[in-house]
């Protein structure tokens, strides 16, 4: 499976320009024989949090609609991050979706952990639905956003339930790169399975610096393709999910694991 990452600069508050952006890029960049393309968190708004209502989808639409044109006149799948979004009421949810090549919603999830660092309790509704999984050209994979990186229950049910590949999609800060990298390596390697991460790059008008380094990651933790921090670009990797289970052969964690010794599930 040929994944593209698009890392970009989002423009805050300005939800025609990031839509134009994104296009923009489906149109300069070469698919070749990409399956699936990766959006970044919170991509037609960033993150003005206060007036997050004025930049909100409803149930998804327009952004659906226009990602799904997109998808199907690429002919691939695209991860579209995540975007401000209600469900016909007044409250706003950060909603990950995935879109297959024929331009169909395939998958749905509203961030569940929200971040105290940002206030997003005070602006945003968490998701009450755990990620789950769901299949991309029939492989079982996981979406999940940003802060819910720091949960490795999260990642555990997801690899439990047979996901091979989890995508984080994210805005996630500079000062904590080095959080970004590590857990993101370690989620792979407790896991074995790939990790396919989406950040943004520059700078909030609030002074917010993003890390860029989008990266993916192989089942053994070994980091197969990366962005640089501060730079515009594809993040490119084919992953072979057949080395999934040479991995889980070679270091068997999940038949020696002890389930009924576990306090905490
Ligand atoms: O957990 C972090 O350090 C960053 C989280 C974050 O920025 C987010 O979830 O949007």
């Amino acid at each position: 499976m040929k994944i593209k990452i698009f890392q970009f600069q989002v423009i805050d508050s300005d939800t025609e320009a990031n839509l134009n952006k994104v296009e923009e890029m489906f149109r300069e960049t070469d698919l070749g024989s990409t399956d699936v393309v990766v959006l970044p968190e919170m991509w037609t708004s960033g993150y003005d949090l206060e007036n997050i209502r004025d930049y909100a989808a409803d149930n998804l639409e327009p952004v659906k609609s226009f990602i799904g044109r997109l998808a199907a006149d690429n002919d691939v799948t695209v991860v579209a991050g995540s975007i401000p979004n209600t469900y016909g009421g007044s409250g706003v949810y950060n909603t990950a979706f995935t879109v297959n090549n024929n331009g169909e919603l395939i998958y749905e999830y509203s961030k569940m952990h929200l971040v105290p660092m940002l206030n997003e309790p005070e602006f945003l509704e968490s998701g009450d639905k755990p990620a789950e999984v769901f299949e991309i050209n029939g492989e079982p994979a996981g979406q999940v956003i940003c802060y819910d990186l720091r949960f490795p229950e999260l990642f555990r049910d997801l690899s439990l339930s047979g996901a091979k590949i989890i995508f984080v999609v994210a805005e996630w800060p500079i000062e904590r790169t080095e959080h970004w990298i590590t857990l993101l390596k370690a989620r792979a390697i407790e896991n074995q399975c790939y990790i396919v991460a989406s950040n943004t790059t520059g700078t909030q008008q609030n002074g917010t610096q993003f890390a860029g380094r989008s990266m993916i990651i192989n089942p053994f933790g070994e980091i197969l393709a990366e962005a640089a921090k501060d730079t515009e670009e594809t993040v490119t990797a084919e992953l072979d999910l057949n080395y999934i289970a040479k991995v889980r052969k070679d270091i068997p964690i999940f038949d020696s694991r002890r389930k009924e010794l576990y306090k905490y599930l």
